[in-house]
């Protein structure tokens, strides 16, 4: 069973007049494990589709399947707590509370789970020396590098033991040989645990790094590469 497959998904924005076709049915299925990029032009679409396969929106017609179970059937506090406990997000508009510290960024999604305050602190520990800023962790949020800053938002992304990681243009704004160490830091959450990977990106070396690119143009699927 595939973890995700989206049936002829469309998703307009506007009406009549303004009525623009962001997606114009968009069918595909990522398997669990895989690594996935989502790539093409400003404009084409890409994180329309990122946005409803997260669950974050819907589509005007057509199915997302989550783990076998239609997405539209989702709904209300059920909604959240699928995408707290299935998904990690490493998104830019999701950026952390630049006033809280680090510790109790990453803490947030644990505590959205319900999980006790002394579990959470050990998970969040954890999730903070897999990205090595152990040591930062009573720092605020804002005192940080923008390579830290990702680091904190991988390390929330992963806390959860999330079944999916979307990221948006993870290494946008970072050097290179930061967006390296993020790039190794996520594949290798994709290699050791298992964790599936789907990335919007420009970047053709990074897409070129997943086990899949997704090619979105106008609106359509116009190429796969596996
Ligand atoms: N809320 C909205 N209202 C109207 N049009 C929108 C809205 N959101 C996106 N669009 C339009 O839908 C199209 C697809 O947008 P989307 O953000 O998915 O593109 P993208 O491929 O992610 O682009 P980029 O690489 O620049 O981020 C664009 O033409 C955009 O102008």
């Amino acid at each position: 069973m595939s973890i995700i497959e989206v049936r002829d998904l469309k998703r307009s924005y506007g009406k009549q007049a303004t009525r623009f076709d962001a997606l114009k049915g968009v069918s595909f299925s990522i398997e669990e494990g895989e690594s996935v990029a989502i790539i093409g032009k400003s404009g084409s679409g890409k994180s329309t589709l990122m946005h409803i396969l997260a669950l974050l929106d819907q589509p005007t017609s057509g199915e997302v399947i989550l783990n076998g179970e239609k997405a539209s059937a989702i709904k209300g506090r059920r909604l959240d707590q699928v995408r707290n406990k299935t998904f990690g997000f490493v998104f830019q508009q999701f950026f952390m509370n630049a006033k809280d510290s680090v510790m109790t960024n990453v803490l947030l999604p644990l505590k959205i789970a319900g999980i006790s305050s002394k579990e959470r602190r050990k998970m969040a520990l954890d999730a903070l020396k897999a990205v090595e800023l152990d040591d930062k962790l009573a720092n605020k949020a804002s005192d940080l590098s923008g390579g830290q800053k990702q680091r904190v938002c991988i390390a929330r992304a992963l806390v959860n033991n999330p079944k999916i990681i979307f990221a948006d243009e993870p290494t946008g704004n970072l050097d290179t040989a930061t967006g390296e160490k993020i790039e190794k830091l996520l594949f290798d959450l994709n290699r050791d645990k298992g964790i599936t990977l789907i990335i919007v990106t420009h970047d053709d070396e990074l897409a070129s790094r997943c086990s899949r690119q997704i090619r979105i143009k106008d609106g359509l699927l116009i190429e796969e590469v596996a």
